[in-house]
């Protein structure tokens, strides 16, 4: 075959040797590969996440990578998978210890390395050989799950975001990973530790457990205990019980004074951290004069629940000064997956708004360096997702990891979290009542994501033109509650036994007991009468199938704390001026 290269004669080459099917699943707007193209391309472009390629975005990614001929790396290309689905199931997974989990697959999960020092001498050297170092690690992580048997789920494959983590750890003292309280291992690397160690054996590694008030204190505990035996280094902390102003919160990006730090060609970045590089840096001592002089620094060799900002940073400064001692002044850098709350955290400890807060995983962009006061600066670098295994794309979602926004197939996750949830809880917490199991059918099985779905999107009127529910917007609102916290499910730690974690995250039904009776006495009534009373936004009667009864009666979905209730004689009434709103739900109530 003639070798062709791709940034010559890409399109009819391209054609010719991949044939139509990867062209088809190509996107048109591809670039063909240009000298150095990736050092020009507009920032904004550049940083954002890319957790899942198609074929031929991995191929061309690759190839533009390796800046090589085109023959010569499609014989080398590994596709890694989009991973919808992984072979090493998470039920199989609570049977084995982290640490077994761990040994056998710990050379998977490794990040990529940044070039060693004195390999090379120009900032373009550096350049060529980070690309080279990071076309190997994925195609390393290609052979490694083809000789484990083990999909990857999505990873970060942007290497402008490695890059920005790599410039905030040769920066930092200290580093902490941020992880969310509700899956705390989910988001903790190992790796990531390690190769903190890699690149200075004085660097600190923390995790800071975030998002704290979503656990009970027996959760707490538990989960005290865990890092205690594994000597994880850890403390609990929620950014959204610090917040000083709330208003921050809805503030969105574009309204940001950012610090960013879009220093991309500053690869010869010195390896310890040089305050005076921080031009773009706020003092935070000019804006909030209170010394931390009364601050109560929190036991070292315990896992402490931090509970206020002040605190917060002195943990910060013993830690950092632990590694550095004897430094004026100390760098500590925040790192961690979309989402996990670092800019929340940070917002917190500038007490102003210094980063944009969303609920959309993969908003910070660039890492940026905030000074704090004389001793302390904070580098909050972008979310990462770390490479793992096991866990599949609806679990990310469920984790927030993958935004909410761009999930296409709503009933996996959906199914997963009503295989978690009980259904009483899903259904006090959505004033709903889902339909039973039939006679065939196990009494216990959980509801389906398509029942579920479709009693949340009558209940809501969420209805489409033809008059069949919209589960995706129903779906949306789901899952939006569970990056919320609204609806909750927390993970147990390793040798815990998860139901009984389940116990007490959903002990408490989280509506009024109220709603529920009346929504049973309803349903008494409308059953007694062998009714089927609820009727579509649009007029168009619903059909009992959508609630999954095969036994023609229909069901009363939801009253919403504002429904019907029941008179002292048992007559449904409807509150007044409530009837528009209702007027989906119940049409024919004999009140
Ligand atoms: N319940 C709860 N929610 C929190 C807490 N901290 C942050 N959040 C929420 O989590 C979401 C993400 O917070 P961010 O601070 O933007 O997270 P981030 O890690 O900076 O996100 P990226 O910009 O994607 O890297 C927001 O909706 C926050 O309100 C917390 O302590 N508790």
């Amino acid at each position: 075959m003639t070798k062709r290269r791709l940034r010559n004669d890409a399109p009819k080459g391209f054609n010719k040797s991949l044939g139509n099917s990867l062209v088809k699943q190509g996107k048109a707007k591809r670039v063909y590969i240009q000298p150095n193209v990736a050092q020009t391309a507009a920032p904004e472009k550049v940083l954002d996440s890319v957790t899942h390629e198609s074929n031929l975005d991995e191929f061309l990614n690759n190839a533009e990578l390796a800046n090589r001929d085109f023959t010569a790396e499609r014989s080398n290309v590994k596709i890694i998978s989009t991973a919808e689905n992984t072979i090493v199931n998470p039920d199989d997974l609570v049977h084995q210890s982290f640490e077994e989990l761990r040994k056998k697959y710990g050379e998977l999960l490794k990040i990529p390395r940044r070039p060693l020092k004195g390999t090379y001498k120009t900032a373009n050297e550096l350049h060529a050989l980070e690309e080279q170092s990071f076309l190997d690690w994925k195609r390393n992580v290609s052979l490694m799950q083809e000789s484990h048997g083990v999909v990857m789920t999505p990873f970060e494959r942007n290497l402008e975001l490695w890059r920005q983590l790599w410039r905030v750890i040769e920066r930092s003292d200290v580093i902490v990973q941020i992880v969310d309280a509700r899956n705390p291992l989910l988001f903790h690397s190992a790796d990531l530790d390690a190769y903190v160690k890699e690149v200075d054996s004085s660097k600190g590694n923390v995790v800071l457990v975030n998002k704290s008030d979503l656990l009970s204190p027996e959760h707490v505990e538990q989960w005290r205990q865990h890092f205690r035996r594994e000597k994880i280094p850890a403390v609990f902390w929620s950014a959204k019980s610090n917040i000083v102003d709330p208003t921050l919160e809805t503030v969105k990006e574009e309204e940001t004074a950012t610090t960013s730090s879009t220093d991309s060609d500053d690869e010869d970045a010195p390896s310890s951290p040089e305050v005076n590089d921080l031009t773009d840096a706020v003092n935070r001592a000019d804006l909030d004069p209170t010394p931390a002089a009364e601050v109560v620094v929190p036991k070292v060799d315990d896992i402490p629940f931090i509970h206020t900002t002040d605190e917060l940073i002195a943990f910060f400064k013993a830690e950092a000064f632990k590694c550095n001692p004897g430094s004026e002044k100390i760098v500590v850098g925040m790192v961690g997956y979309p989402n996990v709350g670092k800019s929340s955290t940070i917002n917190c400890i500038f007490g102003k708004k210094k980063t944009s807060v969303s609920a959309t995983p993969g908003k910070t962009k660039h890492f940026q360096t905030l000074i704090i006061d004389n001793e302390l600066t904070l580098c909050d670098c972008p979310g990462l997702v770390m490479p793992s295994f096991g866990f599949s794309a609806s679990e990310m979602v469920l984790n927030c990891i993958l935004p909410v926004d761009k999930m296409r197939d709503f009933f996996s996750p959906v199914q997963v979290l009503s295989n978690r949830v009980p259904r009483r809880y899903l259904e006090a917490l959505y004033s709903i009542l889902l339909p039973k199991p039939t006679e065939n059918e196990d009494p216990q099985r959980p509801p389906t994501a398509h029942e579920l779905l479709t009693t949340i999107a009558f209940m809501k009127g969420f209805m489409s033109n033809s008059g069949i529910p919209d589960c995706s917007r129903a779906a949306r609102i789901v899952l939006k509650d569970v990056v919320n916290g609204k609806l909750r499910w927390i993970a147990a730690p390793p040798g815990i036994d998860q139901a009984l974690f389940d116990e007490i995250t959903f002990s408490t039904l989280p509506e009024k007991k109220q709603v529920e009776k009346s929504q049973n006495i309803v349903l008494e009534q409308l059953e007694k009468r062998n009714l089927l009373l609820c009727e579509g936004s649009n007029g168009r009667k619903v059909d009992s199938t959508f609630f999954g009864g095969s036994d023609g009666v229909g069901h009363v979905v939801g009253v919403k704390g504002r429904g019907p209730t029941v008179d002292e004689d048992g007559r449904i009434r409807l509150k007044k001026g409530k009837k528009e709103k209702l007027r989906r739900v119940y049409k024919h109530l004999d009140a």
